[in-house]
């Protein structure tokens, strides 16, 4: 397996008292492999991305096991940890400006990412052939007029252009592994399209893994094999695209279904799911979704379900047993 996590817990420590935000989180993943982690603001997904890239907090206590390309990185130190990120893999944060060093010019940090892989690969370029080679990138992420945009510094730039220089970063230094955490979200419609299909793209020509944030379950369909449906900072649903949304195995992932607006004029108002996600600090005894469940019964309100497999996904859900 290229990723491996097992039984991943990460819980937040603050004057208010503890909160535990991942708990009970598995996931495998083949190389190649694109998976969507979906679920509202608050379930999690963020601090998962943190976890695998080993930059969560330092109020933040984590457990269980996570293996990128057979690197335990529990036993990485920080320095290995910067290297393994800029190589084995790379994160597109929520705020794009985040991957950016704001004093410098997107110029120096293209070209000091090239000569990262140039190192790490032994390949041996020159100056020249680096800066043609950043350019065509800047062109593949649809940069318009990349000479002047490589003079500029990242605040002199539009969200969407941000957000082209940090995915132009990442196709620079190939990572095996591109966590994407929300990369749309500050975009327009028309622009999250294009970044989409661009993701999709590097995915299918480069065979880059991806693993792509999101609260919205219509991306994540478009862009990935396999879905991951986050609540409460557990894995209610996790299975092939195609099936999870054809047949939602869990009323949570039911809902978010319903919730999704279509254009048949016929169509009754738009469902939503009643209730709101529940506090860290107050979760529901058994089942975490039991209170806004149209299927709710008894045992869901004492027991937790597990994570059991169902064909060929898994679920999280007293229905399915
Ligand atoms: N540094 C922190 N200290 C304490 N609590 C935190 C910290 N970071 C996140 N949290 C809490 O952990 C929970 C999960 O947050 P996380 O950002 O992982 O969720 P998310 O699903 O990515 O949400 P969003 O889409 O809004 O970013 C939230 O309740 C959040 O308030």
């Amino acid at each position: 397996m290229f990723l491996e996590i097992q039984g991943l817990k990460v819980s937040y420590r603050s004057y208010a008292g503890t909160i535990t935000v991942l708990d009970d989180f598995y996931l495998n993943m083949k190389e190649g492999e694109t998976v969507a982690i979906v679920g509202e603001s608050g379930s999690g997904k963020s601090t998962l991305g943190q976890a695998i890239t080993k930059l969560l907090p330092p109020s933040a206590v984590m457990d269980g096991k996570i293996e990128v390309s057979g690197i335990d990185i529990s036993k990485k130190s920080e320095d290995e940890m910067s290297n393994i990120r800029g190589t084995t893999m790379f994160m597109i944060f929520q705020n794009p400006l985040n991957s950016l060093n704001p004093v410098k010019t997107v110029g120096f940090q293209l070209m000091e990412a090239i000569s990262i892989r140039n190192q790490r690969n032994g390949e041996n370029m020159t100056e020249e052939q680096m800066k043609n080679e950043v350019v065509e990138t800047m062109k593949v992420v649809r940069l318009p007029d990349p000479e002047r945009i490589l003079e500029r510094y990242p605040h002199e730039l539009s969200g969407g252009q941000v957000q082209r220089v940090v995915i132009c970063m990442a196709l620079l230094l190939k990572p095996r592994l591109l966590i994407a955490d929300e990369p749309t979200t500050a975009l327009d419609v028309t622009i999250q399209a294009q970044v989409v299909n661009l993701l999709k793209e590097l995915n299918q020509t480069r065979k880059m893994s991806i693993i792509f944030i999101t609260h919205d379950l219509s991306l994540a369909y478009v862009l990935a094999d396999r879905i991951v449906v986050m609540y409460a900072g557990r894995i209610m649903e996790d299975g092939p695209a195609e099936d999870l949304i054809r047949k939602p195995l869990h009323p949570y992932t039911e809902g978010l279904l319903m919730s999704i607006p279509t254009n048949d004029k016929n169509a009754g108002p738009l469902y939503s799911i009643p209730g709101s996600p529940p506090s860290f600090f107050s979760l529901p005894k058994g089942c975490k979704f039991s209170p806004r469940c149209r299927y709710v019964f008894g045992k869901c309100e004492t027991e937790e379900p597990r994570l059991v497999n169902y064909g060929s996904s898994s679920v999280r859900c007293w229905l399915r047993g």
